[in-house]
């Protein structure tokens, strides 16, 4: 029997000043989409035991709340080894939600071969959530038709995204203003950046400050450990090499959910 959350109208309304408008009158004039960051971490900021350890971390209440979360965006977005680590469903399970997010999955050099038992394609053909779309920087013609016809069949898709090579790595990047514009194309008023890591970190670096919204971190009460998948963006330095920090919020807020804090707040001014 599939879960059912349940989330009090009086925890939403706190929430109500962090999320992107219900009906977007706004969004014919607003220009990308509205990114909320939000993650479940431990107090020593990891997001998962280990790369490719499915983690539980959110209690019963927070849980609900990421659910609301996703009730309230017109996208949910994961990197490709959160999906291959996790095997997401990417729906919201609140009983009665009149909205599924669309789920976005990040991977620009094509590491994920979907498959028909995927948690989000059973979603999918249950009538419980969305298909993806996947943002890959890998030319249509190179795409394996297997998967284009799966992803087509259940209402998903490739998306071709502008890369450019990363110098550490070898590996295809994007830019989060072609990740956002590629949204906006979409239709996608707004974006919910779940994680994993490198997506969250990559996404925390200065010069993407100004495109997140509304940050919501749940806390949860347990330390995972050395070797976790951890939340620390490069670190950045003024002329003289002296580090400084790379990021605070402002406009903050704390609301205990059960066990964890939901901590919110805002990069921008
Ligand atoms: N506690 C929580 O709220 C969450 C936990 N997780 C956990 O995080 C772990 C996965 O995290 P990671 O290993 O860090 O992987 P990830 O999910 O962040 O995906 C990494 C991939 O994304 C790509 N990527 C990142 N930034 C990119 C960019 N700007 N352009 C193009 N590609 C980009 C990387 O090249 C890499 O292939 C899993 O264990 C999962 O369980 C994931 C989401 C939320
Ligand atoms: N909010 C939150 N709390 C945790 O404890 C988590 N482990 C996660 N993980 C994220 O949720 C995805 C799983 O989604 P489904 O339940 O399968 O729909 C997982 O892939 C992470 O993105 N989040």
């Amino acid at each position: 029997m599939a879960e059912k959350l349940t989330f009090p109208a009086e925890s939403a309304a706190l929430l109500e000043p962090r999320l992107p408008p219900k009906l977007d009158p706004e969004n014919a004039s607003r220009s990308r989409p509205f990114v909320t960051l939000t993650f479940a971490t431990s107090l020593d900021s990891s997001l998962s035991l280990a790369p490719g350890v499915r983690t539980r971390l959110s209690g019963p209440g927070s849980k609900a709340m990421t659910h609301y979360l996703r009730t309230r965006h017109a996208a949910i977005l994961v990197g490709v080894s959160t999906v291959l680590a996790d095997d997401p469903a990417l729906n919201c399970r609140i009983a009665g939600a009149s909205h599924q997010p669309r789920p976005i999955v990040i991977d620009a050099n094509l590491r994920w071969t979907p498959r028909r038992s995927d948690k989000v394609f059973e979603v999918c053909r249950s009538g419980a959530g969305l298909a993806p779309f996947v943002l890959t920087g890998i030319d249509a013609s190179k795409l394996p038709p297997e998967s284009v016809e799966l992803l087509h069949e259940h209402g998903g898709k490739y998306i071709h995204v502008p890369t450019t090579r990363s110098e550490a790595t070898g590996r295809l990047r994007f830019s989060w203003d072609d990740i956002l514009a590629a949204l906006q194309a979409e239709d996608l008023a707004s974006v919910m950046v779940e994680g994993g890591g490198q997506i969250i970190n990559s996404l925390l670096d200065p010069a993407y400050h100004n495109l997140i919204d509304s940050v919501i971190v749940t806390i949860a009460p347990t330390w995972l450990g050395q070797g976790g998948v951890v939340v620390s963006p490069d670190r950045v330095t003024d002329s003289a090499g002296v580090p400084f920090p790379v990021a605070r919020l402002s406009h903050v807020s704390w609301h205990p959910f059960g066990e964890d804090v939901v901590l919110c707040g805002t990069l921008r001014e």
